[in-house]
């Protein structure tokens, strides 16, 4: 008898790109303190989104990470935040090493032109990572700038994700569609439009304005903050 694990797909460079083509990638994501923020929690939402059509799902943490990729047969993306400031999202080599030792197909990892907490470098960073895994790498960007550098840095995704956190966009209430049309036009490698993608329409229209892969995290994932948005659209009782 064929046991699941036999099934698994083997996830090559050429797959991950094949499968992530074109399609949704959800980020299933819990926040410090909050009642969702469990492992498990993070694997049975990755196997509730996957079953809803995401073609690939992005995790947060290395064990969230891990419990995602032993859960789902599909690409995970995988990131550290550590800490909320400045460059937090799988900041240094060592973060990103361990992202990918987690398992993770991608190791997402700010894609700024920021000074980074270990002081290499994102080239130096991209490079000494390919030196231990096969794992593709998407930079987190904030701005055209930030995605023309990554991609000389050697990445192999770009991601809209800093947008609007850094300071250098502003932060639109929506994907920042005028970056998406930016980055799209001046590089040339693959780009993940992530960020306040509240909508299916706004989603489908960051794919018809050239988006790799379009990756939806609150609208999807996060409970808490989908319900404020139907408690602030009430009036204030009393
Ligand atoms: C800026 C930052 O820290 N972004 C994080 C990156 O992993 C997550 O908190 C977001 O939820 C994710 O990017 C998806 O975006 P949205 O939740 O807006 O659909």
């Amino acid at each position: 008898m064929t046991g699941p694990q036999e099934t698994r797909t083997t996830w090559t460079r050429e797959r991950v790109l094949d499968a992530m083509r074109g399609r949704l990638t959800v980020s299933c994501q819990a926040y410090p303190g909050e009642p969702l923020r469990d492992p498990r929690t993070t694997a049975q939402m990755a196997r509730a989104v996957v079953a809803g059509g995401a073609a690939a799902v992005r995790a947060q943490g290395l064990d969230d990470v891990a419990a995602v990729v032993a859960a789902v047969d599909v690409p995970v993306v995988g990131l550290w935040k550590d800490g909320d400031g400045g460059v937090f999202i799988t900041p240094t080599l060592r973060h990103a090493r361990a992202v990918a030792d987690a398992g993770a197909h991608v190791v997402a990892l700010d894609g700024t032109r920021r000074p980074r907490p270990d002081g290499l470098t994102l080239a130096e960073t991209v490079a000494r990572l390919r030196e231990t895994t096969d794992a593709l790498v998407m930079a987190d960007c904030g701005s055209l700038h930030d995605a023309l550098a990554a991609q000389d840095a050697g990445v192999d995704l770009l991601g809209t994700t800093l947008a609007g956190y850094t300071g250098e966009r502003p932060k639109t209430p929506g994907p920042d569609l005028e970056l998406v049309d930016e980055v799209v036009a001046a590089c040339s490698l693959p780009v993940v439009v992530e960020g306040r993608v509240h909508t299916p329409a706004q989603a489908a229209e960051a794919m018809a304005r050239g988006a790799f892969s379009v990756c939806v995290g609150t609208a999807i994932t996060h409970p808490t903050t989908l319900t404020s948005w139907f408690v602030d659209a009430f009036p204030t009782p009393g």
